[in-house]
């Protein structure tokens, strides 16, 4: 059995930072977890260097459940976005080498493939409707099955969603917080304008998503739904803020479109009653944020007992480490539904070369052994941490909101 002998914490910066745990064995095989928080990095940098890696040293790298029952449990201090990610980057670096030791890529020890490729969507953007729109007809030319759609508000500076270049949305753009403005109506109006316009455009054999990023009440979120349904929205994201797991069922009495949410839980005590209680759709929680695959599977699994689907968050703030174990999990998982992928920078792929891969739609995580994926120290080494806020978000009047 490989005993843990070291684990050591990497902060890189290629163009955004990332956080990555390497756990080290007697038997010189290796694992990697991804660490890192947005906005939040050198906490997590800190909890694991400084509470969880003394604790690792001598263990058993193949015992991953007793382990996590032991950072889980040991804290005292339970859940949490900074234990949850640190516990999430050692759960994903033991299962990195229990498949490098088995000579398996993880999917395999997860029950094995359950489908033959994941569905991704990609995320297209733009100032303007139109522009919008051109972008989600170069994903569909691209052959993506799925397009989320996010458009600037007429009048607003800025709207969640709207990068300057398209592409790489990247959102802690800042060394103190960016302060965006926010207004309601105004964004209320232009929403179904995108979708119908879309649709005109793209067809209906394309899944259209939108992500209201918390910003809604549910009674706002009622409407909007309602306002969308003509158009068949795949999903809409974070209608409003869930730490009322309740207020969901008010977007619910008011509209049949989908409602998928979590990519900021970190346990399944987040999530319990809104699947329990069908509030939800599907479930975003992420293999980086969420306790690591050996939790996700314990939160898909009570969704699976609902009908409600996985869609995994995976944005350029999750490093492809965490998009490999993601593409294991969902290559894997019964009740899959879809696979958020936004590209990472080829800046960021050479830091951490992988053999997951993208084609008409879909991805794969490959077939090396463990995650398939690694860490070039060498070169993290020259992309140095630096400091970056995600925004804040203020009404007109200055009110602090929801961003
Ligand atoms: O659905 C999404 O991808 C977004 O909500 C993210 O871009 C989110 O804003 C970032 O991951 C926050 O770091
Ligand atoms: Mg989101």
């Amino acid at each position: 059995m490989p005993i843990i002998t070291g684990a050591k914490v990497i902060v890189t910066c290629p163009g955004r930072n990332f956080v990555t745990l390497k756990i080290e064995t007697d038997e010189g095989v290796y694992g990697l977890g991804d660490a890192t928080l947005n906005g939040r990095e050198l906490s997590v940098a800190s909890y694991l260097t400084d509470h969880v890696i003394p604790c690792l040293i001598g263990r058993d790298a193949h015992r991953i459940e007793d382990i996590w029952q032991y950072l889980y449990k040991g804290a005292y201090w339970r859940r949490g976005p900074v234990t949850m990610t640190a516990i999430a980057a050692v759960d994903m670096a033991l299962w990195d080498i229990k498949g490098k030791v088995a000579g398996l890529p993880v999917y395999q020890l997860l029950g094995g493939a359950s489908r033959e490729g994941v569905m991704v969507y990609g995320h297209a953007n733009g100032t303007t409707v139109e522009d919008t729109v051109k972008v989600a007809l170069e994903y569909q030319a691209q052959g993506y099955k799925a397009i989320r759609l996010q458009c600037g508000v007429p009048g607003m500076a800025s709207t969640y969603g709207v990068s300057k270049d398209k592409y790489f949305y990247e959102p802690a753009d800042a060394d103190l917080p960016t302060e965006n403005v926010w207004n309601t109506s105004k964004y209320m109006r232009v929403v179904p304008e995108l979708f119908k316009a879309a649709r005109e455009a793209l067809g209906w054999d394309v899944h259209l998503l939108h992500d209201i990023h918390h910003r809604l009440t549910p009674i706002e979120a009622g409407r909007l739904g309602k306002d969308l349904e003509p158009y068949r929205p795949f999903w809409l994201e974070d209608a409003t803020p869930a730490e009322n797991q309740e207020a969901f069922r008010l977007i619910r009495q008011h509209t049949t479109a989908p409602l998928a949410v979590g990519e900021i839980f970190n346990s399944i005590w987040d999530a319990k009653d809104l699947i329990q209680n069908q509030l939800i759709d599907y479930i975003r929680a992420t293999v980086v944020h969420a306790g690591g695959i050996t939790h996700l599977r314990r939160i898909a699994a009570l969704a699976d007992l609902y009908q409600i689907r996985t869609g995994c968050h995976g944005a350029t703030d999750l490093s492809p480490v965490c998009m490999a174990a993601a593409l294991h999990f969902d290559l894997s998982v019964p009740n899959f539904g879809i696979q958020e992928y936004m590209r990472h920078t080829e800046e960021t792929d050479a830091v951490f070369p992988h053999a997951y891969s993208f084609a008409d739609g879909m991805m794969h995580p490959g077939d090396k052994p463990g995650l398939g994926v690694d860490l070039d120290e060498e070169l993290a080494a020259k992309y140095e941490y630096k400091r970056a806020f995600l925004p804040v978000n203020r009404l007109e009047d200055g009110t602090m909101y929801n961003w």
